[in-house]
């Protein structure tokens, strides 16, 4: 799963924030992950750059904070990763977070694209459904020609991984299983059909259920100081780790994005998808649906449809 090719700056933008805190731990206390510089940068301050900056590990930590700091953060960055945002509080949706979130992703990519138009970047700020689109409509009018953006779902796989494991008695770490769609609720399509073990009807539905509203789960239980950060953090690690190992060619594993593609008219989604080493991106579309599954990939298209286009109006209309 790990890279053994060249070192890299990796910058986290929101890495003050309750997933960008522990993604810098994860990021910086793992030597395999072959991490040359790790830019740290957030609006707010960046002492924990400082506390991370102690940890033996041979990967240079550097904080950032505010604005003027942020080019500096982003020269030379191989891949940026963007946490950076609001989160849910109860009664929420995440497209509630769009107002807000909207304007900050758009921001941090125009800089992306400005001072490191070639890099990798990796979205985590919600709306995802949304936020892609943006990040990738601004990175294209600012001149780049094939934006490398990626949305972050893997959180809902790893959250399906578990669940299953849960219900059916097993260790999680040997339940693999396709999610597929977007991120939020009715987007998310488990294709449970893929996973090693078999389902009753009735399992099934508690399961997609439970797989689409996990992340309401830890927003009711956080009652109103965040949504999922630590769970996140290791998803985003995971991510990571499998990302830069197939783009070295180390692994044949088809890492899930949600990113730009023709395969479907909605030009989003998020499947696994093979990545060439020369930027290509291409989506791998989930093969032997059951009857189920089409009808939920249906519904998760025609949302998919509105949080895309929604993102793509604010990009076109907040052109720099
Ligand atoms: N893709 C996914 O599966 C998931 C996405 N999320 C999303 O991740 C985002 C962050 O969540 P948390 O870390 O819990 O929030 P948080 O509020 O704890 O941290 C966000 C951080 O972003 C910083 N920030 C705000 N504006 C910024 C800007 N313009 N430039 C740089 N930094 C800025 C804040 O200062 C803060 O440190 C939220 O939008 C949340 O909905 C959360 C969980 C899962
Ligand atoms: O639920 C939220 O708002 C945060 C998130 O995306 C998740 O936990 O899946």
């Amino acid at each position: 799963m790990y890279s053994t090719g060249k070192l890299r700056k990796v910058a986290v933008l929101g890495a003050a924030g309750g997933i960008g805190q522990p993604l810098s731990l994860l990021l910086k206390s793992d030597a395999k992950s072959r991490i040359s510089d790790l830019a740290l940068y957030d609006i707010a301050n960046m002492g924990m750059a400082a506390d991370l900056a102690h940890i033996p590990t041979a990967s240079r930590v550097k904080g950032f904070s505010g604005e003027g700091e942020l080019p500096h953060a982003l020269d030379k960055a191989d891949v940026v990763i963007i946490p950076a945002g609001v989160p849910r509080k109860p009664g929420m949706t995440r497209d509630d977070l769009f107002n807000i979130n909207a304007s900050i992703v758009r921001n941090l990519v125009a800089a992306c694209a400005k001072y490191c138009p070639s890099a990798h970047v990796l979205i985590i700020s919600n709306p995802v459904n949304s936020t892609v689109p943006i990040a990738y409509e601004t990175m294209k009018s600012l001149g780049v020609a094939q934006p490398n953006v990626f949305g972050v779902t893997t959180l809902d796989i790893i959250r399906a991984r578990t669940f299953i494991a849960e219900m059916k008695g097993l260790n999680p770490t040997d339940v693999t299983v396709k999610v597929v769609g977007g991120h939020s609720g009715p987007t998310i399509v488990p294709i449970l059909s893929t996973a090693s073990v078999k389902f009753t009807e009735e399992e099934s539905k508690s399961l997609v259920q439970r797989i689409q509203y996990g992340g309401d789960e830890v927003v009711k239980a956080k009652a109103g100081a965040g949504s999922a950060t630590l769970s996140m953090a290791f998803a985003a690690k995971e991510f990571y780790d499998s990302f830069v190992a197939v783009i070295d060619g180390v692994s044949s594993v088809n890492p899930v994005a949600f990113v730009k593609t023709d395969a479907f008219e909605t030009g989003y989604f998020a499947s696994e998808v093979k990545l060439g080493p020369n930027g290509s991106v291409k989506s791998i579309l989930p093969e032997n649906l059951s009857p189920y599954e089409k009808e939920l990939l249906k519904t998760a298209l025609a949302d998919l449809a509105k949080d895309i286009r929604k993102g793509e109006e604010f990009a076109r209309s907040h052109a720099h």
